[in-house]
């Protein structure tokens, strides 16, 4: 069947929907061609079928997949940023990374390779987990691609910062400790977000903080709310290269089930994607969505959350590959909107203005 795309300056879009019914065929993300269907990519996304380092319920290993299922319904213009993505540049789905379900140590060499063949010519890349372990070899390809330590936002309710499990040093639960210890983090630009739940101990913050970490936990976000969450990463990180790795279990479980270490009293997908927009002009230079576990999930809701996340992720790229910015300018949503000033007061324009 012919694939009837959406083309716009040079660039290979998602599958029409209106042309042909976006519940057919086979899913790659947001319907978008695959690599080899494109000369180049400026955005790759990739799925990692990894979970071996899980410390609970299993299945991340499947959620790539469940993400692109999800994504289906996802259409090409963002209004919340008067921006379409895919026409300003190629995106393109690599498929997934073949990594080695038995031997975690020769997985995370797998995925720091392709991570850096996938980038050699200079495509960004916006991985698919997997679990959580599989953002140590994707920081290390991001930090080697942009010649020095990264700066790094961790959406996530846990710190990923423990030492070992089991004995265990390459875990869902210790990548960032490992980061810092490799020296690929700036330290002085590191933060979690959506922090909450119980700990083993007072000495996992210690450490943590000794680690040059930020920390806006979830009942910071609900009492500071978005726009303060924003101005205070953005002034943490300023214009440096930036890594955001989203841990699906940010979210409350109500808006993620589908997930392997679930905890109460997490932020919202609306929080989350508004905390998102807020970072318009800033550096990303890679990302990732993990722990997705399709198998917890029902009628799709932490997919569907997790491809609307990647599709912001994507569109901050996509907004700073063109030239000019529309800071402040009112299009899209926001030219329509009633009550504008109440609902996004200036400090939000100012925090997001470069
Ligand atoms: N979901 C991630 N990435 N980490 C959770 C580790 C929680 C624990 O086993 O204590
Ligand atoms: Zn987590
Ligand atoms: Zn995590």
């Amino acid at each position: 069947m012919e694939e009837l795309r959406i083309e716009a300056n040079g660039n290979l879009g998602p599958i029409d929907s209106s042309r042909i019914p976006r519940y057919a065929g086979a899913a790659t993300y947001a319907r978008l061609p695959r690599l080899d269907q494109v000369a180049k990519a400026d955005v790759t996304v990739v799925g990692v079928p990894f979970d071996s380092g899980v410390s609970y319920r299993p299945g991340a290993r499947f959620g790539a997949n469940h993400v692109r299922e999800a994504s289906r319904l996802l259409r090409p213009y963002n209004p919340a940023w008067d921006v379409s993505p895919f026409e300003n540049i190629q995106v393109a789905d690599a498929g997934d990374m073949a990594v080695n379900p038995f031997n975690i140590n020769e997985a995370i060499e797998t995925i720091q390779q392709n991570a850096l063949d996938l980038t050699a010519a200079g495509s960004k890349l916006l991985t698919l987990g997997g679990d959580h372990t599989i953002a140590l070899p994707l920081l290390r390809a991001a930090a080697e691609r942009a010649g020095g330590p990264i700066a790094m936002l961790h959406f996530d309710a846990h710190l990923d910062t423990w030492d070992t499990y089991f004995g265990a040093a390459y875990t869902h639960g210790t990548p960032f400790r490992r980061a810092v210890e490799e020296g690929i983090l700036d330290t002085e630009a590191i933060s979690h977000i959506g922090t909450r739940g119980p700990l083993y101990g007072k000495k996992d913050l210690d450490d943590d903080h000794r680690f040059g970490f930020g920390i806006v936990t979830s009942a910071d976000v609900y009492y500071q709310g978005v726009l303060e969450t924003v101005a205070k990463v953005r002034d943490r990180i300023g214009n440096r290269p930036l890594y955001i790795s989203v841990d699906i279990d940010v979210l409350d479980p109500a808006h993620a089930p589908g997930t392997g270490t679930p905890e109460a009293g997490g932020i919202t997908s609306r929080e989350l994607l508004e905390i998102i927009r807020g970072f318009r002009g800033m550096n990303l230079v890679g990302a990732d969505v993990v722990e997705v576990s399709p198998a917890y999930d029902h009628a799709e809701i932490t997919g569907v959350a997790a491809s609307h996340v990647a599709y912001e992720l994507v569109t901050l790229m996509a907004d700073n590959a063109v030239p000019g910015s529309r800071f402040g300018k009112e299009t899209g949503y926001q030219a329509q909107a009633i009550g504008q000033e109440a609902r996004r007061p200036a400090g939000f324009a100012a925090a997001t203005k470069e």
